[in-house]
């Protein structure tokens, strides 16, 4: 019988983000994952991979021969910051896509993309660097994710959507055809954005409206 060779991966993440990425990096046939790394994980392992320590051993883990990480935390901002501090290490960010995923061949994925369960990426769409397209979230044709954005489960974008870096598009949000929603924004869930959005914003509601940010936001 072919035996598939697996390839090593370390898991910086442990919380909830981190178990469904864990499920899919073992359902994929692809990838052996020695250990996950988290400063202050809530056992001493997930799904059973055992938490290594904090991100002082990623130095160590790459020594050892472990070239490739996936950064699974959902903190969009926090997610950007220690990918581009694992690939300063000298880590690879390779893409992971869940098999029942469809993935356009003449869509672009950035390092560390991960997209979940049941997603859809459309044709010549673009998804950069550390972003996310959560489980069964569509994303048709010529979409455009920036660096570290998140779409969430269950969103349908239509086509030519532009997502900024850093943005949260809440879950089983639906984005109109065009809409270009800034840098750092974040729809809340269940929204209809149906008009271009500024960086920043926090915008929520059926059509999609700013919403009030608390005081220390
Ligand atoms: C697998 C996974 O889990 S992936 C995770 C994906 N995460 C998400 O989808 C989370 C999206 N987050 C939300 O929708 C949140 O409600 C947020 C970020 C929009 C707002 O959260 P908070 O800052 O805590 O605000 P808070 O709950 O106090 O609400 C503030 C106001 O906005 C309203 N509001 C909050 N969320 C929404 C929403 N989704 N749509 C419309 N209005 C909303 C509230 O009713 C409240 O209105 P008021 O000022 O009239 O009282």
């Amino acid at each position: 019988m072919k035996k598939t060779l697996s390839r090593r991966i370390v898991v910086v993440g442990a919380g909830g983000h981190a178990k469904v990425v864990i499920e899919l990096l073992q359902v994929s046939g692809t990838w052996d994952i020695v250990g996950l790394v988290d400063p202050s994980p809530a056992g001493d392992a997930v799904l059973g991979v055992p938490v290594l320590g904090g991100d002082e051993v990623l130095p160590d883990v790459l020594a050892g021969g472990v070239s490739s990480a996936v950064i699974a935390l959902g903190g969009n901002r926090l997610r950007e910051r220690l990918g581009r501090r694992a690939q300063a290490l000298g880590f690879d960010l390779p893409a992971i896509v869940h098999p029942s995923a469809l993935v356009s061949p003449s869509s672009r994925l950035g390092a560390g993309v991960v997209v979940m369960a049941r997603a859809v990426v459309g044709t010549e769409a673009f998804i950069s660097d550390l972003a996310i397209v959560n489980t069964g979230a569509v994303l048709d044709h010529d979409n455009f994710v920036g660096i570290a954005g998140h779409v969430a489960p269950g969103c349908a974008l239509a086509g030519n959507v532009s997502v900024g870096d850093r943005t949260l598009v809440g879950v089983g949000s639906a984005v109109r055809p065009q809409v270009r929603i800034g840098a750092d924004v974040v729809v809340g869930a269940g929204s209809a954005v149906v008009a271009d959005v500024p960086n920043g914003a926090m915008i929520g509601g059926v059509p999609a409206r700013p919403l009030r940010k608390k005081e220390s936001a």
